[in-house]
């Protein structure tokens, strides 16, 4: 170790961040049957990995679809495990150049797992690189010089691409044709959530009851993610302000102190709407004047917020902008003179 050339600060955050990697990987479900949840999907991978495996085949190329944590990096890494095979995982903005995705591709061995996050942020030029190796396993490269550049046509091992993106919409046609299994990863229900918190709970080994539980599921934006991070908060506010058990009102106590409200919605989330009906009569008002407004990235008021409100009915899309609705004046007491 050559700990005296690290500054005693930098070696806090290499640690501090190596153990949030440790508890996120002890979190993160191994297998199909202890994945919760997400039951169409897991159903038809069952069949799909199973049939493969038959014989002896790769897995055709999987498309995972979906909001920011529902599970889509851990579902990757279990259909490696189910397929007993390796994985790599790289993303979308780490592959650069075409030579950069070459070199991760020739390192793949027959039937390995390669997993792409935010697939949807390839380059162009690497995107075609892709297309023949997920088609018919081969690329064909440039090299050498201007004057002197050959093509040389190179054979890959058959793999399975693993895509992760949380907006289907910007892939291009030619790339989402090219993959034979779509899944479309939707937001948990209570009894999953609940499941999901009463699993977490049992591995930090910290008591909660069934209305815990089911209180913290109501306020998880049917996200597991957000799920086991206030199950975290909810642990330190049980162990600071009670003694240790989280039932249902400690957990409403804590998360009224983290601003999550009865539905989930957080601090964002309830800026968004009632900026909606303050400043906008409810709307219809444009994506790109509300993040303005609110100082978030359009991108992130996209991806990350808009999905959640727009499933659990507070606002709605038309085509001249976005709309608050009826439930969400009720839920913010004010009156609703809409319809
Ligand atoms: N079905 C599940 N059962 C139990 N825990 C889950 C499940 N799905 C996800 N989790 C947990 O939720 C967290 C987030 O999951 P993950 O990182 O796979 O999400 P993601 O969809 O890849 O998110 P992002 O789009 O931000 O990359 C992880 O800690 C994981 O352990
Ligand atoms: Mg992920």
């Amino acid at each position: 170790m050559e700990n005296d050339k690290l500054t005693s600060g930098e070696l806090q955050d290499y640690d501090l961040e190596q153990d949030e990697n440790l508890v996120e990987r002890t979190l993160r479900p191994q297998y199909l049957n202890q994945y919760i949840g997400q039951d169409k999907i897991k159903e038809q991978l069952d069949i799909f990995i199973k049939a493969a495996k038959m014989r002896e085949e790769s897995l055709d190329h999987v498309l995972l679809f979906g909001p920011p944590g529902l599970g889509k990096t851990t579902m990757a890494f279990v259909i490696a495990n189910e397929l007993g095979v390796n994985i790599k995982q790289t993303s979308g903005p780490a592959i650069e150049k075409a030579g950069d995705l070459v070199a991760i591709l020739n390192e793949l061995e027959a039937g390995d797992v390669l997993f792409i996050d935010e697939i949807h942020r390839l380059p162009m030029s690497v995107e075609e690189v892709l297309y023949s190796a997920m088609e018919d396993f081969y690329i064909d490269i440039m090299i050498g010089g201007s004057d002197s550049s050959r093509s040389v046509h190179l054979e890959l091992p058959p793999f399975t691409l693993i895509g992760a993106t949380t907006r289907a919409g910007m892939l291009s046609n030619p790339l989402r044709a090219r993959f034979g299994i779509n899944a479309h990863m939707a937001y948990y229900d209570l009894e999953d959530l609940t499941e999901i918190i009463e699993r977490t709970a049992d591995i930090f080994e910290v008591d909660i009851t069934g209305d815990g539980a089911f209180e913290m599921a109501r306020r998880s934006r049917g996200t597991p993610r957000i799920a086991n991070r206030l199950l975290k908060r909810v642990r330190d506010y049980a162990q600071i302000k009670g003694t240790g058990l989280i039932d249902d009102d400690i957990t409403r106590q804590a998360l009224t102190m983290l601003d999550v409200d009865a539905s989930g919605l957080d601090y964002v989330d309830q800026k968004i709407l009632k900026t909606m009906i303050e400043m906008y009569n409810g709307g219809p008002v444009g994506l790109g004047t509300l993040a303005v407004n609110i100082s978030e990235e359009r991108e992130t008021l996209e991806d990350m917020y808009e999905p959640y409100l727009i499933q659990s009915g507070f606002l709605v899309r038309t085509r001249q902008g976005r709309c608050a609705t009826a439930k969400a004046y009720e839920h913010f007491g004010y009156e609703y003179k809409g319809d």
